[in-house]
């Protein structure tokens, strides 16, 4: 099933630096109206012929801090090239006993720590007000599908990696972890797991009408445990290179699958369920309004000057 569109983007996190299981074409670097991507994209080809886009979140050397990714170029740059589906990896803490570091998980809610030093919007300084409905921030019906995917390539890896659903994701500033506090705190308030870079990231997909999923992967247990050692960014690397090998497997397995099962069947909604998902988002007439920046991330509503 080969494509010359490019309809999936990866963001690769902390460990993820590539999909060299798949075979490399070519880089690209697009300068959005934000900027450009933590790094160039890279488009690979799958065994079927069919493409992907991936981006490494902090840069291919590991050299950009979670408050400083350029999340808005990110996903500008990925929407640039046509794609519609977004499979995004994340490293986080533990912060529930049974979550051990090596498990994998498809959050489905998040909880905003960040302090308010990342731009979150595309609508930013454009003169247009809009508000993207949030309640779900992951994309349902993908993260629906994606379970039995992603549970299917991890059995078929072989290594028992076990998949938790339904868990409540907890985005902090960072770069520096968490109290003990502030941990024990974030379990009061029904947080499964703790990450530094899922948002804006899901926010940015949304507005930009992008089917979105986080596949997290667990590192540690967070700062929360009584009579452990808080966590350190050594323990958190010694578990990276297995958790990236075991991700590009997940992202080569899962990604056939979606695009052959979105092929498979002309209703399936399964790579454009957030189309359309911003129309009444706007609190003006969109097409009164001429701007370059919203007319290179939603062509569907906006045009340049
Ligand atoms: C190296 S641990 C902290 C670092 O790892 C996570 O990054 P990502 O979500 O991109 O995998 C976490 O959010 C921090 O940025
Ligand atoms: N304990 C933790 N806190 C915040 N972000 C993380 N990423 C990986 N482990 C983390």
């Amino acid at each position: 099933m080969a494509t010359d569109k490019v309809l999936v983007g990866v963001i690769g996190g902390s460990g993820l630096y590539n999909l060299d299981n798949l075979t490399f074409i070519k880089h690209v670097n697009p300068e959005t109206p934000w900027g450009f991507p933590s790094s160039p994209i890279a488009i690979s080809s799958l065994p079927s012929g069919a493409l992907v886009a991936f981006v490494a979140r902090h840069g291919v050397g590991h050299t950009i801090s979670p408050s400083t990714i350029p999340a808005r170029a990110n996903i500008a740059a990925l929407k640039s090239l046509g794609v519609s589906t977004i499979l995004a990896f994340s490293a986080v803490g533990s912060l529930r006993e049974e979550i051990a570091p090596g498990d994998f998980i498809l959050p489905s809610q998040l909880i905003d720590r960040t302090k308010g030093v990342r731009p979150t919007s595309f609508f930013d300084d454009t003169g247009v007000v809009a508000h993207a409905g949030f309640g779900d921030p992951y994309s349902k019906g993908l993260g629906r599908w994606l379970e039995g995917a992603v549970k299917e390539a991890l059995e078929n890896e072989g290594r028992g990696t076990k998949l938790w659903t339904e868990k409540t994701l907890v985005v902090m500033e960072g770069p520096q972890f968490s109290t003990r506090a502030e941990s024990l705190m974030y379990r009061m308030w029904g947080g499964d797991l703790i990450g530094m870079t899922a948002l804006p990231e899901a926010k940015l997909a949304r507005e930009a009408e992008i089917s979105f999923a986080l596949i997290a992967t667990a590192t540690d247990y967070d700062a929360w445990r009584p009579h452990e050692a808080g966590v350190t960014a050594a323990e958190v690397g010694a578990i990276l290179k297995q958790n990236a090998d075991t991700s590009r497997h997940v992202a080569a397995h899962v990604i056939e699958r979606l695009l052959g099962a979105a092929q498979a069947d002309s209703t399936s909604t399964l790579l454009t369920e957030e189309k359309g998902c911003m129309q009444f988002a706007l609190m003006a007439p969109p097409l009164s309004v001429k701007n370059a920046a919203l007319a290179y991330v939603l062509p569907e509503y906006f045009s340049a000057p």
